[in-house]
């Protein structure tokens, strides 16, 4: 099937609650949403949020590298070549790892409509259901306490709390959190790289001798410190997770090779869609590294295309952090997976299974 036109579109939706982080506090859900035109009607979806602060993209940047350069690449071409496509993609400039994975997302989905096949198959796996986590927002405490309880009655048994903007009140807010949650979910921590190597290792340590389980800390420190990663692992029990240290297979070899991480954190938006993203999961595997399938905040196109990858490669692929759709009012994609609180289901039709998108502005094509 041969790729006819690339169609960009924007597609907003709000947040039930902020999304507060280390780095950023955002109100809504907004992608730039790629679709790729193939014959008889057929169209593959892909998406990309702005997150420059992350992987140094913006939309302006996401829709410049599409135009200037990649939609040159997949325009004309047949989907049937996806491995070659995707190796043009990667090869086709640095960097600009969210427009990439857009593309990708968009012609895994065509490739895999092409095949007759849902993309999960496609990629190997049997098992349409997954189970995500919830992502609690950075703030005062008592506004945590009573998003902790709200995930909780909302049956997450998982909950991800945003730590690192301030060290001191952090512990405080962990140990409130692990005494309200008393064992009725499993708490993970993720501090975006808001705490320095010493506070890392004070904090955990503290938290360890007073008996608080944590599933994880994910990247406690500075992307760039890899050095520092590998001396908090030595120094603390619970497993450290590398998140914006680790975006492509040389970071990853370069975290095995340092010890640096106990867990890797995939996310599309970093690796530059499916092709890398299915690389570091198979590396990470031989190196017996686990590995949980993350997202940025994004709606359910790109979230549900990352479930679909977790169903496939769910030997290496084995937590997941999934919740983007969840966290937003409603999800606006008809017929593609369905996000329902913790619960996700994959679609069982062709590709990724979207329907329709409500909502959808498009605003640019190329013929
Ligand atoms: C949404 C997801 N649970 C998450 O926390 N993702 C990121 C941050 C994404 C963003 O700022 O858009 C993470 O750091 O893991
Ligand atoms: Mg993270």
């Amino acid at each position: 099937m041969i790729i006819r036109k690339l169609e960009l579109a924007w597609l907003r939706v709000p947040l039930i609650t902020p999304f507060k982080t280390a780095l950023r506090t955002v109100d809504a859900i907004h992608d730039l949403v790629v679709i790729l035109h193939g014959d008889g009607g057929k169209r593959g979806f892909g998406s990309a949020p702005s997150t420059p602060l992350i992987t140094g993209d913006t939309h302006a940047s996401v829709i410049a590298a599409i135009e200037q350069v990649l939609v040159k690449v997949v325009v004309g071409r047949d989907i049937a070549d996806l491995t070659l496509l995707c190796q043009q993609v990667q090869w086709a400039m640095p960097h600009n790892s969210s427009a990439k994975a857009a593309l990708e997302i968009a012609m895994y989905d065509l490739a895999a409509q092409d095949m007759g096949l849902p993309l999960y198959k496609m990629l190997g796996g049997q098992h349409p259901q997954l189970t995500t986590d919830i992502t609690i927002s950075v703030d005062h405490q008592a506004k945590m306490l009573s998003d902790c309880q709200a995930a909780l009655a909302r049956g997450f048994t998982t909950l991800k709390i945003k730590v690192g903007r301030d060290s001191q009140q952090d512990l405080a807010n962990i140990l409130a959190i692990y005494g309200l949650v008393d064992g009725r979910a499993s708490l993970r921590l993720d501090v975006n790289q808001g705490w320095t190597e010493a506070q890392t290792i004070a904090h955990m340590q503290q938290l360890e001798a007073e008996g608080v389980e944590l599933e994880l800390v994910e990247q406690p420190v500075d992307y760039r410190d890899i050095e520092g990663m590998a001396r908090i692992c030595r120094a603390i029990s619970t497993p450290v997770m590398a998140d914006e240290s680790a975006f492509s297979v040389g970071d990853v070899q370069r975290i095995i090779a340092l010890q640096a991480a106990d867990i890797i954190n995939i996310k599309l938006m970093k690796t530059g869609g499916i092709s890398q993203a299915i690389a570091i999961a198979e590396l990470a595997h031989e190196h017996n590294l686990p590995c949980m399938m993350g997202c940025m905040l994004e709606g359910s196109i790109g979230v549900a295309a990352a479930a679909h990858l977790v169903s496939g490669y769910s030997d290496s692929i084995s937590l997941i952090d999934l919740d983007g759709p969840t966290l937003g009012r409603f999800d606006p994609v008809l017929g593609g997976a369905s996000f329902d609180n913790a619960s996700i289901e994959l679609s069982d039709q062709p590709g990724l299974g979207i329907e329709h998108i409500q909502g959808l502005e498009e605003f640019r094509c190329f013929e």
